[in-house]
């Protein structure tokens, strides 16, 4: 199966703008997915249910960016058979930073931040 990450394409001045004023309105999660080096998919005010796909180190999903009539899309796509109420994860891939946050995959091969 696979379904699309839905949100509002912005670009990075913008998605730093809106992180700093998300994180002092206390909005905990992070919703911005990068789709390049320009372009990031904010689902933090509307989004479809990708947007609750927690980061597992060892996913089930993946994701992808695909291009659909000259736009830039994310696709998460399984990598094996789900099985019913089994949760959905895919690898953020976040990049490394000092600021970390914990990782609570419970994977063996967790890597124990997501950062
Ligand atoms: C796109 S949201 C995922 C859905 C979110 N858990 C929710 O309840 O709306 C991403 C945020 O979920 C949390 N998260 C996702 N996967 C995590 C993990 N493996 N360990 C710790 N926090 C995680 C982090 O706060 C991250 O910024």
């Amino acid at each position: 199966f696979f379904f699309f990450y839905v949100g509002q394409s912005i670009r990075q001045v913008i998605a730093d703008m809106r992180e700093r004023r998300y994180e002092k309105e206390g909005i905990g999660s992070s919703y911005l997915f990068r789709v390049d080096q320009d372009i990031i998919i904010d689902a933090t005010k509307c989004g479809n249910l990708a947007r609750f796909i927690n980061h597992s180190c060892n996913p089930n999903c993946y994701a992808k960016i695909v291009t659909v009539e000259a736009q830039k899309k994310i696709v998460i796509y399984s990598r094996q058979p789900v099985n019913v109420n089994e949760e959905i994860t895919y690898d953020y891939k976040f990049p490394i930073e000092d600021e970390k946050i914990p990782c609570l995959c419970a994977a063996e091969n967790c890597r124990g931040t997501l950062n």
